[in-house]
């Protein structure tokens, strides 16, 4: 078979190529899949900048990347449902099946997940991945590739929005328009809503969520968290406020204007990871009585329904590449996306050929909409 180059990360700002054996099958039940394109995710440049998020540190060399869709060239003895040839959208988390919470329907939650890219794992950047079969997913004929990179972090957007419970005719505000943020209004408008008013404190970010999927946009100011919170309800028209508030920017004034912004019996979800520890507005909470829920990764059909909806033409993931770079270039592509030079720039397969290094075609918008974009989580 072709090269097992693999991108990874040594110490905090320590990159190499390091040429890995192939894996093997570990049971019948896994296929072998030679990566196509793998997407860069906020939590990657954290850990190649900082070497740890949260109590996950990174001790040993680990290959980076867990955004990723690939070709199947190798199916176990017990698979019926994959063939030598399929392309398939790969979920890089694999819980243990067997604990209460696998049982549940909550794998998500799993004690013993094994995650890519989150140590001491090994992630996707690099030429063959070894997986369950069930957790790659063959992508509908009008799904390239590309677009199938695009489902992990669809699959959060999709995860956030169902924990929101978000309903036909609901008005949701998302903070952040970067990525997460972009797709959970997009997944939002799929389910009904009719006001989605995406927050944040970049205005070319803005003008970009305008022409995806948001109908409003609020620039965030910096005022109290009541006042910021009043003058996005009066601009986007809230009445008492929005049904459903997510947070997919991990920010403290976001989060405490979130309380102040969602209306008395609405539903809050945080779905950004920003400080462990923030001021909450735990009054708002209470005298309100606001449902408020996590969202974290993905579970039970959600990357089912992210490429049902990528199919359909409801979200159109290619609107947020602006470009594919060689896997030689993997560096080159983290600091774009570290500087804010992009909103999601794929990496291709080791054994992948690209034309160019950056697609000429970019829309300027994409890139314009990027700035100020930090990239970490
Ligand atoms: N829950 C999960 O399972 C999960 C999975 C992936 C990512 N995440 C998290 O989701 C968040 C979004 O991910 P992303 O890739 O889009 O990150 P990102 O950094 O590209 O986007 C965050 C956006 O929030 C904006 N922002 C910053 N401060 C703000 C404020 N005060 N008000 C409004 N907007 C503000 C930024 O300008 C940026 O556009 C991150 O915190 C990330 O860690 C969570
Ligand atoms: O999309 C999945 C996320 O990037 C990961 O859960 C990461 O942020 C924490 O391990």
């Amino acid at each position: 078979m072709s090269s097992n180059l693999s991108f990874v990360l040594n110490k905090p700002n320590d990159v190499s190529f390091e040429e890995r054996p192939i894996p093997k099958l570990k049971s019948p039940h896994d296929v072998l899949v030679a990566i196509n394109y793998t997407g860069i995710c906020g939590s990657d440049v954290h850990y190649w900048v900082h070497g740890a998020i949260g109590h996950f540190v990174v001790k040993d060399p680990m290959v980076l990347g867990h955004e990723s869709a690939g070709t199947v060239v190798e199916v176990g003895s017990g698979v019926t449902d994959l063939k030598k040839g399929d392309r398939v959208a790969l979920e890089p988390g694999y819980p243990c099946r067997r604990c209460p919470d696998c049982l549940g329907g909550s794998y998500n939650l799993c004690h013993e997940m094994v995650f890519a890219a989150t140590p001491p794992y090994d992630g996707t950047l690099t030429g063959f991945w070894s997986a369950p079969h069930d957790f790659c997913y063959k992508l509908p004929d009008n799904v390239s590739l590309q677009e199938g990179a695009l489902i992990e972090p669809l699959a959060v957007a999709v995860h956030i929005v169902k924990q929101a419970r978000v309903q036909p005719g609901n008005s949701v505000v998302v903070m952040g328009a970067g990525p997460v943020g972009l797709l959970c209004a997009a997944v939002a408008a799929s389910f009904g809503a009719t006001k989605i008013v995406q927050v944040d404190i970049v205005q070319s970010k803005l003008d970009f969520a305008k022409s995806f999927a948001a109908t409003h946009t609020y620039l965030s100011q910096r005022v109290s968290a009541e006042e910021n919170a009043k003058n996005l309800i009066a601009s986007a028209n809230l009445g008492k406020g929005a049904d459903v508030v997510i947070d997919a920017s991990g920010a403290e004034p976001s989060i405490q204007t979130s309380l102040h912004v969602v209306r008395m019996g609405g539903t809050y979800v945080q779905g950004g990871m920003g400080k462990s520890d923030i001021n909450f507005p735990i009054m708002a909470l209470c005298l309100k009585e606001v449902t408020a829920r996590g969202s974290f990764r993905y579970g039970s059909g959600d990357y089912k329904l992210a490429i049902e909806l990528v199919a359909a033409g409801k979200v159109d993931v290619k609107k947020l590449v602006n470009g594919v770079v060689a896997f030689k270039d993997a560096e080159s592509a983290f600091k774009k996306v570290k500087e804010g030079e992009v909103i999601k720039i794929l990496i291709a397969g080791p054994n992948e050929k690209v034309e160019t290094e950056l697609d000429t075609s970019v829309d300027p918008a994409k890139l314009e909409a990027a700035k100020g974009n930090t990239g970490c989580c």
